[in-house]
């Protein structure tokens, strides 16, 4: 880890109290509903807001008791919600307007060219148009190469798809995959999007009413039950696997997660891809004994950690843990509490989880 803040005071009638440690690279993610203070901590972190606090760097500080970097000397990148070009400038004019500024001498390690950005983007064909009639998906594209061409040391995104539409959102998220492989700077990135969260966190915090809560890796997080984002009706784990074999007569994939299998639909990748799936707890049900005679295709083997009453009364919750030599993942399951009092669940009984194939993200 290297990467530390903590921030304490008020904004007009808002408190905010973070305090957390980040990996040094990887994408960072600040989760947590409308208003607990996202785009606020990422304010203190760009210098655009000063509190009280702490924020060290890769072993350098910019804020302590006695010292603030100010905004204008922090390298820092800033995507927003909606990116703010010039208008009256090309794409390729408003690309190399943060361009220019960066001294060759001051160029960071894994400082990414102005070519290979408009390669890993797709910008090319856009480089002599005017900005003015660009889609909503290209002019986020600009702004993610103009943040990165100032040469920043830290990359902060705040919502950079809740303007875009499901086409273009989706169409980013797969630049953004790209860009991860070969950014060695921290990003932090702002959403409460669990569909971004699922593909692109590796390290997630999260935030309510001003606090970071709980901070850690996507699998942990996401299977905790004592935090408030398991009330969300579209809830669900994370879990890591690699791509084992396809089914090409019937479009599926198998993905062996922790010794265990989980077959879905496939959208063309191949054999021993890394990839991550998403699974909500409504769509995992809990059986005793293997299946028989069942349309669903996934049965894991897997044993309860933990047994939680959910804000509805009727349900509950439950981490289920899977595990192999390489170690272990967890899946939460929502379940009636009736049926956890019929079959018995216990922490610590083995069971089958089942997963139809078509629920899997
Ligand atoms: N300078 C300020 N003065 C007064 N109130 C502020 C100031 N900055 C932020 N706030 C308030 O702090 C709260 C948190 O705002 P913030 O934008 O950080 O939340 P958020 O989690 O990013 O929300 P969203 O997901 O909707 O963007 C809001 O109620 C906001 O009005």
């Amino acid at each position: 880890m290297s990467l530390y803040c903590r921030f304490k005071g008020s904004l007009g009638q808002f408190e905010l109290d973070a305090d957390i440690e980040l990996p040094e690279s990887g994408v960072s993610v600040l989760f947590g509903p409308s208003g607990c203070g996202k785009t606020s901590l990422l304010r203190c972190l760009a210098g655009l807001s000063r509190l009280e606090g702490q924020f060290d760097i890769n072993g350098e500080s910019w804020q302590n008791d006695k010292h603030f970097l100010p905004v204008h000397k922090r390298p820092v990148g800033y995507v927003f919600q909606e990116a703010s070009l010039f208008p009256h400038l090309s794409v390729r004019a408003n690309l190399l307007f943060g361009h220019k500024r960066v001294k060759r001498s001051q160029k960071a390690n894994g400082y990414i060219s102005f070519d290979r950005l408009v390669e890993l983007l797709s910008l090319g064909p856009l480089l002599e148009r005017s900005v003015v009639r660009l889609s909503g998906g290209e002019r986020q594209r600009i702004a993610i190469a103009r943040a990165l061409l100032t040469n920043p040391r830290l990359l902060l995104m705040d919502e950079p798809l809740s303007a875009l539409d499901s086409h273009n959102k989706a169409e980013i998220i797969c630049y953004l995959e790209r860009l991860q492989r070969e950014l060695t700077i921290p990003i932090i990135y702002v959403t409460h999007s669990h569909e971004e969260v699922s593909r692109l966190a590796d390290y997630v915090v999260v935030m309510e009413a001003g606090r970071t809560v709980a901070a850690g890796e996507v699998n942990a997080i996401f299977s905790r039950l004592d935090l408030p984002i398991q009330h969300d009706e579209i809830a669900g784990s994370v879990l890591n696997g690699v791509i084992a074999e396809a089914d090409h007569q019937w479009g599926l994939v198998r993905i062996g997660v922790s010794g265990e299998s989980i077959w879905c639909r496939d959208t063309g990748l191949q054999s021993g891809d890394h990839v991550r799936v998403r699974v909500l707890a409504r769509d995992v049900s809990i059986a005793l004994n293997p299946l028989v005679g069942s349309s669903i295709l996934n049965c894991l083997q897997a044993q309860i950690t933990e047994i939680k009453d959910d804000v509805a009364h009727s349900i509950a919750l439950v981490r289920i843990k899977i595990s192999d030599s390489q170690g272990e993942q967890y899946i939460v399951a929502r379940l009636s509490r009736r049926s956890i009092s019929q079959l018995d669940l216990q922490v610590g009984k083995k069971i089958w989880a089942q997963i139809k194939s078509v629920a899997v993200m």
